[in-house]
């Protein structure tokens, strides 16, 4: 194995108001490496006191109105200083990333660091020239005269972001860069789990000049600092990426003070290969959708619908293809699939293989945790044939790497089944048939289709599920809509 590297740790304290300190009851928790199940190191564990101390910091902060109210020059600079930022401090936040996710060193530092530095680019893009209102043409007055009537686009004021364990540093930038460059205030509470790019990327925003206040990080639990978020009347907008059920909670206790809410939640994702596919790519593309990240991917192509005259050719490629992983420690700059983010999560995994085999599926490669060099809460590549459409292992979120296949024989019934599920996050499908890749497309029910690849993901691009994927979009143009509010001003012009 090549030398690991131990990056530097951040500070395990509070982030609030620019200054650094411990929770108010001095109270920590520790974060664990999944591979090596051992400690990293210890982190702040907030209190209610702490959360009202940050919304009231960034309050003041929004108030005071040097962020809400700076120059779009001056804010874009100061986003463009954070993407700069990002990109020297790259090999800490991947090698942080990396041993707190169990997620691989390369994939940390070529993908998650690059797509984020990306996007704190492009919304200063957007602070700087696509945040205006509109003139509107309207009734004229008595005399003829058009009034002046526009609309302005303005921020909501203190911004809330909970965020989940599997890409700490991608879906925490994808709701602070719209809302910073929108001019909010904002707080993050990240994972338990997986706290330390949160607080290293609090550092970063430190050294690119935000303003004190403007961006605050509180590590805890999310029943108490979560939470208290969510129940804070002058927080105006919440964030959430997450699981569908704790995204209804905040949904229902966000309803009291009448909050503005995104959620980005759970997914069962439809990935269809047609007869008419080009194999080699199309298993390629089957391999990454549910194994990328060991499957702790919301938008991993879990069910997959394979035509039935290639159904058993397909299969024998994926077992062929999955020989091909690197199983080992995600510190290790080879390694391609690393641990799940613990044990709760691995065990998971193997009750769903119970479970689908009792129901008749039949397990074609893996089903069992593993150990790399007798540690870490590995669990093999799995893929379950056969699998009904109607089964729990078909309907129900793993949110690990175990691939449900499902044969089908036309085009209708290949839609019938992608659609029906109570999740519509992602789908694909692997044609070299044009009508039928937009026909389908078209067809099916979710907020991000995929034809003859997986998983792109683009700062420009929104992405937001439908059904219960979640509600809103986060990325591009249309994120910005969520972070604003919109001001409409009518002025009589006519003469007195
Ligand atoms: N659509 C998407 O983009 C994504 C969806 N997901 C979904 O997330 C799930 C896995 O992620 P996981 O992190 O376990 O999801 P959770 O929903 O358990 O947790 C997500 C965040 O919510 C916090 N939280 C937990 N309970 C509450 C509460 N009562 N009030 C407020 N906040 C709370 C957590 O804090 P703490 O860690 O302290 O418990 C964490 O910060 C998957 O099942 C998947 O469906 C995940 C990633 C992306
Ligand atoms: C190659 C796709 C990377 C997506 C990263 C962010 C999304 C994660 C998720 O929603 O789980």
């Amino acid at each position: 194995m090549a030398t690991l590297i131990t990056p530097n740790l951040p500070k395990g304290q509070l982030f609030i108001d620019g200054v650094w300190r411990d929770s108010g009851d001095g109270r920590t928790s520790a974060t664990f490496n999944p591979a090596t199940e051992t400690e990293i190191m210890k982190v702040a564990k907030a209190t209610e006191q702490d959360v009202n101390d940050a919304v009231e910091a960034a309050h003041k902060a929004f108030e005071d109105s040097q962020w809400s109210k700076m120059g779009p020059h001056e804010r874009a600079s100061i986003l463009s200083k954070i993407a700069d930022l990002i990109e020297a401090n790259a090999d800490d936040l991947a090698r942080l990333e990396a041993m707190d996710v169990g997620k691989p060193l390369q994939f940390a530092r070529s993908f998650d660091i690059t797509f984020i530095a990306n996007l704190f680019r492009f919304y200063a893009g957007v602070a700087r020239g696509r945040m205006d209102g509109a003139t509107r043409l309207v009734t004229p007055g008595a005399d003829g005269e058009m009034p002046l009537a526009y609309t302005r686009k303005e921020p909501l004021g203190v911004v809330a972001a909970i965020t989940p364990f599997n890409f700490p540093m991608i879906l925490s930038c994808t709701k602070i860069a719209p809302a910073l460059a929108a001019g909010n205030t904002f707080i993050h509470k990240p994972a338990s789990a997986t706290p330390l790019t949160a607080l290293k990327m609090a550092e970063i925003f430190e050294e690119a000049g935000l303003p004190n206040g403007v961006f605050n990080v509180i590590t805890g639990s999310g029943g108490t600092v979560g939470n208290a978020l969510v129940e804070h009347p002058k927080v105006k907008k919440i964030a959430f990426t997450g699981s569908t059920d704790v995204g209804k909670g905040i949904l229902r206790g966000s309803a009291e003070s009448l909050k503005k809410v995104t959620l980005e939640l759970g997914g069962k994702s439809p990935h269809i290969i047609f007869n008419d596919a080009n194999l080699e790519t199309a298993v390629q593309h089957a391999m990454f959708a549910i194994f990328f990240n060991k499957g702790e991917f919301c938008m991993a192509g879990s069910r997959l619908l394979v035509q039935k005259d290639i159904y058993e050719d397909v299969l024998d490629r994926l077992v062929e293809v999955s020989k091909a992983l690197v199983i080992g420690n995600p510190m290790d700059p080879d390694t391609t699939y690393g641990p799940q983010i613990d044990l709760d999560a691995q065990k998971n995994c193997e009750n769903y293989v119970d479970l689908a085999i009792a129901d008749g599926a039949r397990l074609i490669t893996g089903g069992k945790p593993m150990k790399v060099d007798g540690k870490g809460f590995y669990f093999e590549p799995t893929i379950l044939a056969d699998v009904k459409n109607t089964s729990r292992v078909a309907q129900e979120e793993i949110f690990g790497p175990v691939l449900v296949v499902t044969p089908f024989e036309t085009e209708e019934e290949a839609i019938a089944l992608a659609n029906d599920s109570q999740y519509g996050l992602a789908a694909g499908l692997q044609t070299e048939n044009l009508g039928r890749a937009h026909r389908v497309a078209h067809a099916l029910e979710a907020g991000m289709i995929w034809i003859n690849t997986w998983g792109q993901f683009d700062s420009a691009l929104p992405f937001g599920g439908y059904k219960a994927s979640g509600i809103g979009r986060e990325q591009g143009i249309e994120a910005m809509d969520s972070y604003m509010q919109t001001k409409s001003v009518f002025a009589d012009i006519s003469k007195r």
